[in-house]
């Protein structure tokens, strides 16, 4: 500030000047050259110091430092050089240091001249500043509370708004000061309920109550907003002049509360229509209950609340042992979960299943929640499982013992059943009288015995045993009698052989002997010998004397066959040998032999054909009744003329026949053939004679042999009484019985019987009593050697007197020479049948037949 001359205005304007520059309410100073060169009381005054003191200080003591001093010289300089006012408010220093604020404004004098000094008009604003400076402050940590508030705030006046807080914003989610100079209107549903609200909160606050509600607005979006607001007017006489509204966005309070209130309507639900029991109580005393559980223990849902949880118990015992059980559980931690027989309101006992849990709530009580489900069903199905099960257990107990015991029985039905197999093997393989291996095991160890041999190159030797007249034994003392020989040659057999070697009975009289390894024929030999001599010897059976002499046929493996079948009809080809050359001795097979054995084979064939082709014919030789010098019969013997060998006798055909079985049509037609002969004899006039045909014993045997004799009878028209059938003595002595019961109805026929043969066999007198036979034939054996055997002739006599006797005509066959002829009579025979009257003769020759007599009649 400048002290240099002022030019002065003229003297009054001076004197109005330096009135107002006294009396000025600011202080009035001026500078030049940073110096205070004139100042007004007051402005010396506002600085602390008197007038004189303040001026001509340096302007820097008005300042709080030499910074602040420059600082506000850069500031104001320019300004002032531009002749521009600077104005400005800073603080200055007093001169006891303190700084006050003050409101500068500095002018330059001449603006043109800067430097001329400066005019400063200063004013102490101290209190001004405290003001301002509380109302700022006031006003900043008014906005901080509106910044950072929670709640959205807003001054309204006259419902527009005039301010809000940027959470007031947000709420609505409107962009910053969007609202102010707006109606609250929009934040509104309605027009109504923007008007209905604004009557109500305008009575309220005419009435000095602050409003509070709690309301949907609409967001910007114009989604809608769950608001909690309270608002006051600030002056309630005037309540359009302003009013300060706090809003709380409590959607998601309400939304969480809207949860809790559904999930406990939900709980209750639950809790009201649980299929369970539900129960709540403290210290045993029932709190709360579910409809369930006081249906399962049939209460009152209202019933049970208050009452002690005893009443579920059947007695003070459960009720404290599950008190007990519980507690030492849950105080644990744990969760209860037991089955329990509980009690009905009625009284009956029945089942729970219940779970219980501790809430830990108060510590001085201990509170439970309780489930319970009524197990009784399944309770019941279970004991009535358990029940079945234990009657399962018990009938498979049962049932295995019968297992058990029908399995032993099994067993021993299998064991029944093996030893019933082993013994239908057993009897399928053996013989039943003699215990010895059959045809069929024979036929196996046969077998096995050449496959070894094979191996081992060694021989087999097969023996074919046939007892000499065993049919004489079986025929004469019976079956029983011939079985007993039978076993008895049976078990000499097995005594001379190895145990290595085969010994079987093929049946009747023939036995198989295969001897394995040996090593030549000589063995064989030995062995056959053996046999002889052990079959020599006589067999005592049931008081009899009896031998069976063996003929015995051989043969060699591989030498007289290389198989079973070619083996065995070796030996038999050989046995047949042995029986031909006189019985009791063995022999080897040779080829010859079975060349005679094909000719019996081709024989049977040929014989068959002959059947067929008619070669058959018959002979006639007549019979001789001597004391009337008559032909009292004839007998018709079979012949076969052969194409090729001529006439065959009968003995080298009917064996052949009677073996194979053809003598059964043979003897038919010789039968038929000799009565159609006879009845046309009868027819030709000749006279009426009986005709003798042979009957074999195969043919005797025929079931339908009644018949047949019947139908031939009719058939050729011949009285039964020329009918004479010729039956051996040892066919006679088979089958006592039924042999006696077949002659009784031939016999009954008016067929007359005789015995051919007769004295060759061991015919019993006592049957022969009882046959009803009508003629002996006297063997032509004993006829043949009588003029020299008298032997014979004692037997020729004894058949005569039997035959007497027994009211039987006799008749010696073979009569060949007038001696035979006249000792036979001279043994009192009288009838006779022989060459010495005919030879059998052709029906062509029916003279020589019929009248045989008149050349013998001379001899005689
Ligand atoms: N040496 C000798 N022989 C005499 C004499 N007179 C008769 N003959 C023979 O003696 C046999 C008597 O018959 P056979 O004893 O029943 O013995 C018969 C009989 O057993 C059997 N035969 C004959 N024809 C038949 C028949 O049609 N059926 C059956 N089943 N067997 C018959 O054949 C056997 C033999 O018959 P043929 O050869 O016809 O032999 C006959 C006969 O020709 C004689 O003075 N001297």
């Amino acid at each position: 500030m400048s002290s240099g001359p002022l030019s002065l205005p003229p003297k009054k304007a001076a004197l109005e000047l330096n009135a107002i520059f006294e009396n000025a309410t600011i202080g009035i100073l001026f500078s030049h050259n940073r110096r205070l060169i004139q100042a007004n009381r007051l402005c010396a005054e506002m600085f602390g110091y008197s007038l004189s003191e303040f001026v001509d200080q340096p302007a820097l003591i008005l300042y709080a430092d030499q910074e602040a001093y420059s600082a506000l010289g850069r500031e104001a300089g320019p300004v002032l050089a531009a002749g521009h006012p600077f104005r400005t408010e800073t603080q200055l220093k007093r001169k006891d240091g303190s700084l006050f604020w003050c409101r500068v404004s500095a002018k330059a004098v001449d603006p043109h001249h800067p430097r001329d000094g400066t005019l400063w008009m200063i004013e102490d604003i101290a209190e001004d500043r405290l003001m301002i400076d509380a109302l700022e402050r006031s006003t900043r940590e008014l906005s901080a509370i509106l910044d950072t508030a929670s709640a959205g705030i807003a001054v309204v006046r006259n419902r527009i708004f005039v301010r809000c807080n940027r959470r007031f914003e947000e709420i609505f989610d409107l962009p910053t000061g969007s609202l102010l100079g707006q109606s609250s209107r929009r934040l509104f549903n309605s027009e109504e309920e923007f008007q209905r609200t604004g009557e109500q909160v305008y009575s309220e606050f005419a009435a000095g109550r602050v409003h509070r509600r709690e309301q949907l607005f609409v967001r910007r979006d114009g989604s809608q907003t769950w608001l909690r607001v309270s608002g006051s007017a600030f002056d309630p006489g005037n309540p359009h002049a302003g009013s300060v509204w706090l809003t709380e966005d409590f959607t998601a309070t309400r939304e969480t509360e809207e949860r809790a209130r559904q999930a406990f309507d939900e709980q209750q639900l639950i809790f009201d229509n649980a299929a369970v029991g539900i129960l709540f109580a403290r210290d045993r005393m029932v709190q709360r209950c579910n409809r369930r559980l006081a249906e399962i223990f049939g209460y009152q849902q209202d019933e049970l609340a208050g009452r002690s949880t005893r009443v579920f118990y059947l007695n003070e015992e459960d009720y404290q042992r599950n008190g007990a059980a519980v507690l030492s559980v849950v105080m644990a931690g744990g969760t209860y979960i037991g089955e329990n027989r509980v009690r009905h309101k009625d009284g009956h006992a029945f089942w729970v299943r219940s779970t219980g849990r501790r809430v830990v709530g108060q510590a001085d009580s201990i509170d439970m929640t309780w489930i319970f489900e009524d197990v009784t069903e399944r309770h019941q199905a279970e004991e009535a499982l358990l029940r079945a099960h234990e009657e399962l257990e018990q009938r498979v107990v049962e049932r295995t013992a019968e297992l058990a015991s029908a399995n032993t029985q099994l067993q021993e039905e299998v064991f029944e059943r093996m030893q019933a197999e082993q013994r239908i093997w057993h009897i399928a393989h053996h013989d039943s009288l003699t215990g010895l291996p059959n045809r069929t095991l024979l036929h196996d160890r046969l077998e096995q015995a050449l496959a070894q041999a094979l191996r081992g190159r060694h021989r087999v030797a097969v023996m074919f045993l046939d007892l000499d007249r065993f049919k004489n034994v079986n025929d004469t003392l019976g079956h029983a009698i011939g079985d007993e020989l039978l076993k008895h040659v049976a078990s000499r057999l097995t005594s001379v052989v190895r145990a290595v070697d085969t010994v079987s009975r093929l049946g009747g009289d023939e036995f198989v002997i295969v001897l394995h390894e040996v090593s030549s024929p000589d063995d064989a030999v030995q062995v056959a010998e053996k046999i002889l001599g052990a079959l020599g010897a006589a067999a005592s059976i049931d008081g009899h004397q009896l031998h069976a002499t063996p003929s015995i046929g051989i043969s060699i493996f591989p030498d007289d066959g290389d198989e079973v079948f070619g083996l065995m009809k070796s030996a038999d080809t050989a046995m047949y040998h042995a029986k031909a050359v006189g019985r009791n001795n063995f022999q080897f097979f040779a080829r010859a032999m079975n060349e005679q054995a094909e000719h019996f084979f081709t024989l049977e064939n040929r014989l068959r054909q002959a059947i067929d082709g008619g070669q058959l014919l018959l002979h006639y030789q007549p019979l001789i009744d001597w004391p009337r010098r008559t032909v009292c019969g004839m007998e018709a013997l079979v012949r076969w003329s052969d194409p090729e060998r001529g006439l065959i006798e009968p003995g080298e055909f009917i064996p052949i026949a009677e073996e194979t079985g053809l003598i059964v049509p043979v003897g038919e037609w010789v039968l038929a053939e000799a009565l159609r002969q006879n009845r046309e004899w009868q027819q030709e006039g000749r006279p009426l004679l009986p005709i003798s045909v042979n009957l074999s014993p195969r043919q005797f045997r025929q079931k339908d042999l009644v018949e047949t004799l019947r139908r031939i009878l009719l058939e050729t028209g011949q009285p039964a009484r020329l009918l004479e059938l010729e039956i051996t003595e040892t066919t006679l002595m088979q089958d006592i019985d039924e042999t006696r019961d077949k002659l009784e109805e031939i016999a009954a026929m008016g067929v007359r019987l005789a015995i051919d043969d007769f004295g060759t066999g061991y015919s019993s007198l006592s049957y022969l009593k009882r046959f009803p036979v009508h003629k002996l034939k006297v063997d032509q054996g004993f006829v043949r050697d009588l003029t020299v055997d008298p032997e014979d002739a004692a037997i020729v006599t004894a058949i005569i007197g039997l035959a007497r006797s027994l009211g039987l005509d006799t008749l010696a066959e073979g009569v060949e020479t007038a001696e035979q002829l006249d000792i036979l009579r001279g043994l009192g025979c009288e009838k006779f049948q022989g060459y010495l009257f005919s030879r059998p003769l052709p029906p062509t020759l029916a003279d020589g037949i019929f009248s045989p007599l008149p050349n013998q009649r001379s001899q005689a």
